[in-house]
């Protein structure tokens, strides 16, 4: 379980929270970045394969970072109520998102999970998924990425409890670095009557093998 602390005298840690509201995206900042680093590894950004190349990966950074500039609680907006104080559970989310350490990706899936609480009010089920979405697509570490989820839940839904397991593989541990491929790792943020054992080794159970077995 991860959790995050915070100490009353120190500032809190920057987290990609901030970055939210204040950064644009600058598209011809990135391509410019993107040629200097053509150059720097020793290559001519002006050959014929590569000529375009800046272009392209700021158009895809500006996909794979849309998640700076969009707002989690919005996607949360829309709540129906429901008389279903029961676990509600949406298990293999893909999960595609960029560790901020070395910018490859990590992937593999999420598993959110919630309790509605006393208001009984839940969101469409498509939205864990968007939830998902909007903080992989940021510069982002694991746990963090894990605890958001979690915490966004929490403030927005009021529910009684969350559960969030995420499992994914790091190319930067793969492709590079210590070359472990097929090392996974796996990160949960749980909360409320979720922390409760056997409500949470329940929860874990669907998760690792299906309501039916699998
Ligand atoms: N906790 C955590 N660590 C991560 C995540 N993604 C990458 N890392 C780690 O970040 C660490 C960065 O360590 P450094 O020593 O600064 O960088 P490095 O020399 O490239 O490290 P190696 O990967 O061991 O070669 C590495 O141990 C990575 O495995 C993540 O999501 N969560
Ligand atoms: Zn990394």
């Amino acid at each position: 379980m991860v959790r995050r602390v915070r100490s009353a005298r120190r500032a809190p840690p920057p987290t990609n929270e901030s970055a939210v509201n204040e950064s644009g995206f600058d598209e011809d900042r990135v391509r410019r970045g993107v040629r200097e680093i053509l150059v720097g590894i020793g290559e001519d950004p002006d050959r014929d394969g590569l000529r375009d190349t800046p272009a392209r990966v700021a158009r895809a950074y500006g996909e794979l970072f849309a998640g700076l500039r969009q707002e989690p609680a919005e996607v949360l907006e829309t709540t129906f109520e429901l008389d279903h104080n029961e676990l509600v559970l949406v298990t293999d989310i893909e999960v595609a998102s960029m560790c901020e350490h070395h910018l490859l990706p990590f992937t593999g899936v999420a598993h959110v999970g919630y309790i509605p609480g006393d208001q009984g009010r839940v969101t469409g089920l498509s939205k864990l998924a968007r939830l998902v979405e909007v903080y992989a697509r940021r510069p982002q570490i694991q746990e963090r990425l894990t605890t958001q989820v979690a915490d966004a839940l929490v403030d927005s839904l009021k529910p009684g409890g969350v559960i969030v397991v995420v499992d994914c593989e790091h190319l930067c541990m793969s492709m590079r670095g210590v070359h472990k491929p097929g090392a996974r790792t796996v990160t949960s943020a749980v909360r409320g009557m979720l922390r409760r054992p056997a409500t949470r080794a329940e929860a874990m159970s669907l998760i690792q093998h299906g309501a039916g077995g699998r």
